[in-house]
């Protein structure tokens, strides 16, 4: 199926104050001002996403939020509720990253709860999964992957998965420098798919959007890109820099 857009994502993490985020997302739009045929989204920490909103708006570039919280709004300190971020102008938000399951007690089970309102409010999820190190030396891989799409769509159906993006992200090479090769990549994707058809069929699994993340860079995007089944890519480290980001733009 060829109809998936390709969609490079950067995910700032905890980096950047309000004016150093500014000034990398008005490098980035004029660097990939000329990029029609990929579809490209930075999500900046909470407290600078009205500011980049600004900048981005009417460009190429898309903005998301790095996390939220389900419910609509109440005492719940320090959360940040899905009707915010859309009024910060946020069309994206990342869902269930492997860093806040392992810091901030993101389960399968509050990532489904996310990836609900996020879809009821019109936030796009982009769901994050992947294998630790030693689930994928035991060979747990698929099985790993197998229960957080399971648990992470549950109760879903496939006519509110249209615009699901899910992030493929091996936790042991997320800023460590070891990026999955582009056979363990495709593997993996291959299965994803493979799943997301049986669980909701060929027409999502056709055009449902799988993305690769873990230690992606200027020299290893093309060949992952070359998969066909990587649409495309959720890049920390190397998303912080506009012109490092701005060639993996252009792979
Ligand atoms: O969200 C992005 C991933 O955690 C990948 O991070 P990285 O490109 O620094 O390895």
């Amino acid at each position: 199926m060829d109809n998936r857009k390709p969609f490079i994502a950067g995910n700032w993490k905890m980096f950047k104050t309000g004016s150093e985020a500014i000034k990398t997302a008005e490098e980035l739009v004029k660097l990939v001002a000329d990029v029609t045929d990929t579809e490209v989204m930075i999500a900046p920490p909470f407290t600078a996403l009205s500011a980049v909103s600004d900048v981005v708006k009417e460009t190429n570039v898309s903005l998301g939020a790095q996390n939220f919280f389900w419910e609509n709004e109440g005492a719940y300190t320090g959360e940040i509720s899905s009707a915010m971020l859309l009024s910060a102008g946020c069309k994206y938000v990342i869902i269930g990253h492997s860093e806040r399951r392992q810091f901030f007690g993101e389960t399968d089970e509050t990532v489904n709860k996310k990836i609900k309102t996020a879809i009821s409010s019109k936030l796009l999820p982009i769901f994050c999964i992947g294998e630790s190190e030693k689930e994928r030396i035991s060979k747990d891989t698929f099985s790993i992957l197998d229960k957080q799409v399971s648990k992470g769509l549950k109760g879903l159906f496939s006519d509110e998965l249209q615009h699901l993006v899910i992030a493929y992200e091996p936790v042991w090479a997320i800023g460590t420098g070891k990026t999955a090769t582009r056979e363990q990549a495709q593997e993996v994707h291959l299965f994803l798919r493979s799943l997301i058809e049986k669980k909701f069929g060929n027409l999502l699994a056709k055009s449902l959007r799988i993305l690769y993340g873990g230690s992606v860079k200027p020299d290893n995007i093309a060949e992952l890109m070359a998969m066909p089944d990587v649409d495309g890519a959720l890049v920390g480290g190397a998303s912080l820099n506009a012109e490092t980001f701005g060639k993996i733009v252009h792979f």
